[in-house]
């Protein structure tokens, strides 16, 4: 249920959805609010929706106050905090949890995507937008290179991606390595899922090997399970890069279904709703998906990342 939260300076409608763990914020001015990025209400609420949130470079404490408004109601539990450096807070006396305040510039925030897929980056910026960054991917810097992939792990891959094309434009880097994990298979395609079928091996080239694969195998979904892996790793000038993973599990159908998403989208059925992900729409895909869940570790450790 929409409620309405005031604060001296500000206002807000805030509720939360069915599944407990997205919050949706509303100004009511429809003027755009900025929302600090503390990992606390990420824990709680890793999906906020609505305002435009980012990590701002004052303390923003009319915000903090609605939010800690929003909290309490929404656990019925009487969380206090004290924000100057760091944010501390406490329940029934103990501190439970302690930050240092993010005091990023709001000013021309960018992501560099160190990827030339399309699909991947529509995803990425479907969830930094909201963050308020303006997300670029290699499309946009055709002069930088390809970089091989070499490694033999997914963290390898995404490391050389994202600090290769970090050192070389001084650039935030975002890579992601992602594949499919083929039980039967042991495991293949894996990190070679984008040359499956071949070096430059289209989408539908690696779906119709993937099921040749799979086609001596008996047709039950408990025979065909399967998971996407994603790790991502960020990267910036002279500081470790931060790593994450992600992982949906699923079968792989007998059958393409679905024409949203990309790569073995139309095969991958979503263990939870039977659908394959390419019947999910865009939204629908970044609430499960092995992209969305390492997206959701990595806001939990960006603040103090970002702060290192
Ligand atoms: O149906 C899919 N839905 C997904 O959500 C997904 N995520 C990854 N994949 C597959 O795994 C390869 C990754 O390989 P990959 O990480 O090297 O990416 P890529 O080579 O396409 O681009 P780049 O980021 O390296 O430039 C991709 O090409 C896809 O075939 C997916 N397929
Ligand atoms: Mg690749």
């Amino acid at each position: 249920m929409k409620k309405l939260y005031k604060h001296e300076t500000k206002q807000i409608f805030a509720y939360v959805l069915a599944d407990e763990r997205t919050l949706i914020i509303e100004s009511i001015f429809g003027d755009e609010l900025e929302i600090p990025l503390y990992s606390l209400f990420f824990k709680y609420f890793p999906k906020l929706q609505g305002l435009k949130i980012i990590a701002v470079d004052e303390n923003p404490s009319d915000i903090i106050d609605l939010f800690f408004q929003v909290l309490r109601d929404v656990t019925a539990e009487e969380y206090q905090y004290q924000l100057s450096d760091t944010l501390t807070v406490s329940l029934a006396g103990n501190q439970i949890h302690s930050e240092t305040v993010t005091l990023a510039t709001t000013q021309d925030k960018s992501l560099l995507i160190a990827t030339r897929n399309e699909g991947k980056t529509r995803e990425f910026k479907a969830f930094f937008s909201h963050l308020g960054y303006t997300v670029k991917n290699l499309n946009d810097f055709p002069e930088l290179p390809d970089v091989a992939e070499t490694g033999m792990t997914f963290e390898e891959n995404a490391r050389l991606k994202a600090e290769t094309i970090s050192e070389l434009t001084g650039e935030l880097v975002l890579a992601d390595d992602s594949g499919l994990m083929v039980d039967v298979l042991g495991g293949l395609p894996g990190v070679w899922s984008a040359r499956f079928a071949g070096p430059h091996a289209t989408d539908a080239a690696n779906n119709a090997k993937l099921l040749h694969e799979l086609a001596s195998t008996a047709v039950t979904p408990e025979k065909r399970t399967a998971k996407f892996h994603t790790t991502l790793v960020v990267a910036a000038p002279d500081k470790p890069s931060l790593v994450v993973e992600g992982e949906w599990l699923g079968a792989i159908a007998t059958i393409p279904k679905g024409d949203d998403g990309f790569g073995y989208d139309p095969l991958f059925v979503d263990e939870a709703t039977g659908k394959t992900a390419a019947q999910l729409t865009l939204a629908q895909k970044n609430k499960v998906s092995h992209r969305a869940l390492a997206l959701e570790k990595l806001l939990t450790k960006w603040p103090d990342w970002q702060k290192s």
